[in-house]
């Protein structure tokens, strides 16, 4: 890893051409280092076409610069398990930016815009670097054959969110807050704005943004999986002055019913302590859900993976 102050990018071309075993090798190597250091990294020749990425940015433009009135009949419908549908964050919070939540196209639950009509055909679009970036993973971890992929085996789970950011204020400049990813994989499309930070040691990187790339990070299953091995990195959306920002985020998700725990691998058969308890995913999820709905006045009261830690 050459600079320390860069998120290492991967070409992932070698897991698309058989035969190339020395560039998987590689490949994986560098995708390793980057999840025992930083818990991001970016990819190139990922196997998502570069028109439909393309296209996706100019479709989410399109919907969020419709009146509030047009997006609000996108509006989440009640009983959903997620607000899934068009939302702008509340006032009270200092996150400045709105955004449309989408389940895979099967989902009942989703509440698309007509028009533009095209935003179903991106949920579907990343389901296969998903999947191979989830063997790579486990893979580099060292995991079972197939662990993940029994243990991860819902893809009704899955989110995709379209975000709008807002142009940065005299005074104040918060896109997304600091935080951790709470679910197993994420992959980001950012537009030429940037923006996003992530950080290392207690300096913010910025992920500056390159036409054609994605951006993966590691969330928090599979840092309580690993037993702490792998980060689940912190990192924020800071807005821009006289810009505003687009993106797209793949939430790799885990079944609300799933237990979650450190695996043995990682910790009793090794002869180390297991950090985290045991926990139900979906406890987790409402958990998180709360931060946002009800924010605590104490940003050291916000609930991250940290309530799950074992303290000695
Ligand atoms: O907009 C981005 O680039 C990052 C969004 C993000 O971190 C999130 O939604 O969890
Ligand atoms: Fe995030």
């Amino acid at each position: 890893m050459s600079n320390p102050n860069m998120i290492p990018t991967v070409d992932l071309s070698p897991f698309f051409t058989t035969g190339d075993d020395e560039g998987k090798k590689n490949a994986k190597h560098l995708i390793h280092l980057a999840c025992l250091t930083y818990g991001f990294f970016q990819v190139v020749n990922h196997g998502v076409p570069l028109e439909l990425m393309a296209r996706a940015m100019e479709v989410s433009k399109t919907f969020f610069e419709f009146t509030d009135e047009e997006k609000r009949k996108s509006s989440p419908a009640s009983g959903s398990p997620l607000p899934a549908g068009y939302n702008k964050q509340p006032q009270h919070l200092a996150d400045k930016n709105e955004y449309l939540m989408m389940f895979p196209p099967q989902s009942t639950f989703n509440v698309l815009p007509t028009n533009p009509s095209d935003f179903r055909y991106f949920s579907a679009s990343q389901g296969h670097l998903t999947q191979l970036l989830e063997v790579i993973v486990a893979e580099c971890l060292g995991l079972p054959l197939n662990f993940l992929q029994k243990f991860n085996d819902d893809r009704d789970c899955d989110l995709m969110v379209a975000l709008h950011y807002f142009q940065a204020t005299e005074f104040e400049n918060t896109g997304n807050s600091e935080h951790q990813d709470g679910n197993l994989i994420t992959i980001l499309l950012q537009d030429e704005v940037g923006g996003l930070e992530v950080r290392k040691d207690g300096e913010w990187i910025p992920v500056t943004p390159s036409e054609g790339t994605l951006i993966v990070n590691i969330g928090d299953i599979i840092q309580v999986l690993s037993n702490d091995k792998y980060k689940s990195a912190t990192h924020r959306v800071v807005r821009t002055k006289g810009r505003d920002r687009y993106s797209y985020a793949f939430f790799y998700n885990l079944q609300a019913e799933k237990w979650v725990e450190p695996l043995s691998e990682f910790s009793t058969s090794i002869g180390e302590s297991p950090m985290y308890k045991r926990f139900l995913y979906k406890d987790y999820q409402a958990l998180r859900m709360r931060n946002k709905t009800h924010p605590p006045s104490r940003s050291e009261d916000v609930i991250s993976i940290a309530h799950y830690l074992i303290r000695n």
